[in-house]
């Protein structure tokens, strides 16, 4: 009976077991799909097993992907301070246009000497008048004679010249048997225009020559006016049509650079510059050269001219004036002295003239002294004509210089 017992038992026991297992088959839960009406998730049976992959919970979308009411932050969000108000984009300041230096007009040339004849007279005064009131006295005597010569000699126009002056006005005046103060006012105005022979030629050589411009090179000591001549000369050309290419060749001195290129900007001339200290040569060819190219009548180069020693002046400029000849001959060396510094003026004047090939002075600062009979003591000591002279500081008190206009206005004529 026993034995009839165990298969009932085991039939039981997995009737049980079967039972068991489709109870829990059929349980919703894990690993099994949710009763979602057929068709909602295409390619997956209902019932069907879902792998791991598929059913893994979707990735969290960030929250700016959520729907407002999701988009829950777990963290308190941050309310971004209210950021500064964008810079307004203004332009850069622009820098007005740098106005263009007005071009001047400089004045003309002729009759300039007329027009600072005020300024001579003025400087002059004594000189003219003092001689005009010896001549006119009574009695001419060799008292009277030698006060003349006086005069003549603290004029700055040198013993030689004086000596001669008066040896011809004693003796046109006994031979004419001139008495009146006019006529030998006259007699007086001969002799020195004649002192200052009216025949040179004082004309620059300035213009085409060759199809080439001319070129001047300004030679002087330091401080006799050669920037401040240089400006004032291409003023002058500039005034009688020409046009002009500046050369700063004075490297030593930086400031002479700056105040040319001033110089040139007011006439509307250019300038060929180069760094300070640099070889004066190089800036005086490359300033012909700018010349050339530029097809300008006249090259004006401004040299340093230190007077240091004979040799080394003369190392510069001859420097120069060979490197300026491979363009072309130098058609004018002006030589430019101060009045003001008379007699002692002129020894040093002479080394230029031994240096380089003078031809033509230009004496500055007439109007800063009571000594013009410097002009005749200059052109009889060197034998190079004054062709110009500075007058004042002004941009056209620099004059073509005339010999009889000259001796008017220091005479004192109106
Ligand atoms: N009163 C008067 N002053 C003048 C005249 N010519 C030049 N000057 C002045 O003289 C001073 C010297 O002139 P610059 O042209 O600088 O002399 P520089 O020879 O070039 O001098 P460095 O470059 O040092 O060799 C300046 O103050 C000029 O204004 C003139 O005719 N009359």
């Amino acid at each position: 009976m026993k034995d009839a017992l165990v298969p009932v038992l085991i039939v039981i026991g997995l009737l049980l077991l079967a039972g068991l297992t489709l109870f829990l088959v059929r349980r919703p839960g894990r690993g099994t799909l949710p009763q979602a009406p057929e068709g909602e998730r295409p390619g997956i049976e209902r019932g069907e097993k879902i792998p791991p992959s598929v059913i893994a919970p979707p990735a969290e979308k960030p929250a700016a992907e959520k729907a407002p009411e999701q988009a829950v932050p777990s963290k308190p969000a941050v309310v971004p301070a209210p950021a500064p108000p964008a810079p307004v984009e203004t332009a850069p300041p622009v820098a007005p246009p740098k106005a263009e230096p007005e071009i001047e007009k400089p004045e003309p040339t002729a009759g300039r000497l007329v027009r600072l004849r005020a300024r001579l007279s003025r400087s002059q005064n004594v000189f003219g008048k003092g001689l005009l009131g010896l001549l006119s006295r009574d009695h001419l005597d060799d008292d009277a004679w030698d006060e003349v010569e006086e005069s003549l000699i603290s004029a700055d126009v040198g013993v030689q010249a004086t000596t001669e002056i008066v040896a011809k006005l004693r003796e046109r005046t006994r031979v004419l048997g001139t008495r009146s103060t006019a006529d030998l006012r006259s007699l007086l105005a001969e002799e020195l225009t004649e002192a200052l022979d009216p025949k040179l030629d004082r004309s620059l050589h300035t213009g085409v020559m060759d199809g080439k411009p001319s070129v001047i090179l300004v030679v002087g000591v330091n401080g006799a006016g050669k920037t401040t001549s240089c400006g004032k000369i291409a003023r002058v050309l500039v005034a009688d049509g020409h046009t002009v290419v500046l050369g700063a060749a004075d490297t030593f001195r930086a400031a002479a650079a700056e105040q040319l290129a001033t110089w040139a900007s007011r006439v509307g001339a250019q300038v060929v510059r180069g760094p300070e200290g640099g070889d004066p040569a190089a800036v005086a060819f490359d300033a012909v050269k700018k010349g050339i190219d530029a097809g300008v009548d006249t090259v004006l180069i401004d040299t340093a001219g230190r007077l240091q020693n004979k040799v080394g002046l003369m190392d510069e400029l001859g420097k120069i004036k060979r490197v300026v000849e491979k363009h072309g001959p130098v058609s004018e060396t002006l030589l430019v002295l101060d009045a003001t510094a008379g007699q002692n003026g002129l020894s040093q004047a002479r080394v230029f003239t031994e240096v380089a090939d003078v031809t033509g002075v230009v004496l500055t600062k007439l109007d800063g002294t009571a000594k013009g009979g410097i002009v005749i003591a200059v052109q009889r000591a060197l034998g190079i004509p004054v062709k110009l002279v500075g007058l004042g500081e002004g941009p056209d008190d620099l004059a073509p210089f005339d010999p009889s206009q000259f001796v008017s206005a220091l005479l004192g004529d109106e």
